[in-house]
């Protein structure tokens, strides 16, 4: 409830995918850059940015909440925000999810929101991630995730919710559901969206070991479909963007819906048991300290 209230207030206030301002009543100017202008628009806040060109039908959004694009409850909310725009807007076909930070694509859920905080604050945050995932996971657009860094755990699950995957072949990155490592369980809609892109048993050799996987063993099992140099990224995403348009648009909606509505039906119909079993799971003392000891160890490691 609070994030849909908190979604309301924000749509109020802000104006999303800004009308392009013409430039026009400044004097005359070319007919070139007014087309320019009016096929693009950009929508920026301070954990997201969109870029909007409404020639392609496609968008680009920017993950830029330093130093991880760990999703924190406000970044889950203004991601939420931008895609229920983009959602609502009928010109926009396609969404193409990308990091603006050099070397991490997302670092997951942002522990501190789970980390000696409230039972309240547990569940409203837990909320707000079963939300991204609802929106992202039966979005009508094409996704396609252009993983330009590490993406573990949540930034996974991003990943995983999109149609399409591409990461940037550097084997420092990493990508997998690592929550075992943190002495965590991904919850069952984390694992269905993984068994349905990989299969039952990666999944549960994946899930159990807490795997973090190299860009070239991601694609070996198929939880990235293409890696790519990092100078090649973008443009691979919108060939891969263009393939999936080309598709007539009901009947690619269509299968995506019979393909994960099962999946989505199960969550759903969950919902509120999964948001009180995370929360008295995450405040057990054993959790808390798991998670206390994993936040020292990611301190230990950069010193
Ligand atoms: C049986 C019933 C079950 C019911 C359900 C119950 C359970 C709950 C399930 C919860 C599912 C959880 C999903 C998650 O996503 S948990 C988060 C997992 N994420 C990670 O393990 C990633 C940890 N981070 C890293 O590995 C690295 O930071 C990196 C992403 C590879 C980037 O490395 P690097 O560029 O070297 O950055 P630093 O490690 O130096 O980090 C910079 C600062 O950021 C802080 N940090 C990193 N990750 C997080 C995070 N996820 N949340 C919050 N903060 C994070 C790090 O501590 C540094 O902070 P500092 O500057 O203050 O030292």
């Amino acid at each position: 409830m609070a994030l849909r209230a908190a979604l309301r207030t924000k749509c109020a206030l802000s104006g999303f995918l800004s009308q392009p301002s013409s430039s026009s009543r400044h004097g005359r100017v070319c007919a070139s850059t007014v087309l320019a202008a009016q096929q693009r628009s950009n929508s920026t806040s301070s954990k997201i940015s969109v870029d909007f060109d409404q020639s392609t039908g496609v968008a680009v959004m920017h993950m830029k909440s330093p130093p991880v694009n760990s999703l924190s409850l406000d970044f889950l909310t203004e991601f939420c925000i931008s895609l229920e725009k983009l959602e609502m807007d009928k010109s926009c076909r396609g969404l193409i999810i990308t990091s603006s930070l050099p070397k991490v694509f997302s670092a997951g859920l942002d522990i501190l929101e789970m980390y000696g905080k409230s039972p309240e604050s547990c569940g409203e945050f837990w909320k707000a991630v079963q939300e991204m995932w609802l929106k992202l996971y039966s979005s009508n657009m094409v996704t396609v995730a252009a993983i330009n860094g590490s993406s573990p755990a949540g930034g996974c699950l991003m990943s995983l919710t999109c149609d399409y995957r591409i990461m940037v072949d550097n084997p420092r990155y990493s990508i997998g559901l690592n929550e075992t490592q943190l002495g965590i369980v991904a919850p069952f809609w984390f694992k269905d969206t993984m068994a349905n892109t990989v299969g039952h048993r990666i999944t549960e050799m994946a899930l159990a070991l807490g795997m973090l996987y190299s860009p070239a063993e991601a694609l070996k099992i198929g939880l990235v479909d293409q890696i790519v140099p990092e100078e090649k990224l973008m443009s691979t995403a919108e060939q891969a963007m263009a393939k999936w348009l080309a598709i007539p648009a009901h009947a690619r909606q269509l299968t995506k819906s019979m393909m994960r509505k099962p999946t989505v039906d199960r969550m759903t119909s969950k919902r509120e048991a999964d948001v009180q079993n995370f929360v008295s799971f995450i405040t057990k003392d054993a959790i808390q300290n798991s998670l206390r000891v994993y936040l020292e160890m990611l301190k230990k490691r950069k010193a």
